[in-house]
């Protein structure tokens, strides 16, 4: 485990797995990119895919896009930490990466859907920190999805269509934003992941620190 949190002598941090959740069309993958942007200790998990690349996405950086029978062989060889058919494609995260960024200390953040939080969560419950995006309005949403202009009209209405069983997990989560104002909705983003870093369970090594500051402090 490297030092992550303070950067004081004897005060280390396990790394968190920092889950965003939403409807599709929220502004999950805008309000991660912007994150990752922000924070270059941050670590975004890259997942695996069998949906078609959109325009402008780039395969190792967005997805890694593999076709079914690629899915099955990382699903039979354990190469997932967690998978889910969503949107009638599946989705996995790789396990390797993460497993390593952990290990270094470092954060990782996902942008999976309710069931992956689901799995992650039973596997590393102390570990996750969990967030659920919801739209202001369904209005809004719809409106979003057309606005990003990356699927068709057919993959709109289904992704609108399975909005409301997706918000219905929101009471699994840990935290919930709406996402109305962008900048609003990222400092809220910003400062969980901030206060989520500080808890005391997160950092190994404080009790030694404390002693250490109360024996000088008797001198
Ligand atoms: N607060 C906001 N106000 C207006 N537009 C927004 C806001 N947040 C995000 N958007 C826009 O909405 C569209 C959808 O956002 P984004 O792709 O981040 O959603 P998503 O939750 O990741 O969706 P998916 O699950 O389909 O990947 C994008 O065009 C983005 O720029
Ligand atoms: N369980 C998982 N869900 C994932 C993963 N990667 C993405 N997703 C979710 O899928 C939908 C659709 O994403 P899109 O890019 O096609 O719009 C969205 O809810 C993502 O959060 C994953 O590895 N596991």
């Amino acid at each position: 485990m490297a030092a992550g949190g303070h950067g004081f002598d004897g005060v280390e941090r396990r790394g968190l797995m920092f889950v965003l959740s939403s409807p599709s069309g929220a502004g999950k993958t805008t309000l991660s990119r912007m994150l990752v942007a922000e924070t270059p200790a941050l670590k975004m998990s890259v997942s695996a895919t069998t949906r078609p690349k959109r325009p402008g996405e780039v395969d190792g950086k967005d997805y890694f896009f593999v076709d079914q029978k690629r899915f099955d062989a990382m699903v039979n060889n354990g190469e997932l930490l967690e998978w889910a058919n969503v949107f009638d494609n599946r989705y996995g995260t790789p396990r390797a990466p993460v497993e390593a960024a952990l290990a270094a200390g470092q954060d990782v953040l996902f942008d999976i859907d309710w069931q992956g939080t689901q799995q992650l969560r039973s596997r590393s419950p102390n570990d996750v920190v969990s967030v659920f995006i919801l739209p202001p309005s369904v209005t809004a949403l719809e409106q979003r999805l057309h606005t990003r202009a990356q699927d068709s009209d057919d993959v709109i209405r289904g992704r609108m269509r399975k909005a409301g069983d997706e918000m219905s997990h929101f009471d699994a989560y840990d935290y919930i934003i709406v996402n109305d104002n962008i900048g609003i909705a990222f400092e809220a983003v910003k400062s969980i992941l901030r206060a989520e870093q500080l808890k005391r369970e997160r950092q190994v090594g404080l009790s030694g620190f404390v002693r250490e500051l109360q024996r000088q402090l008797e001198k």
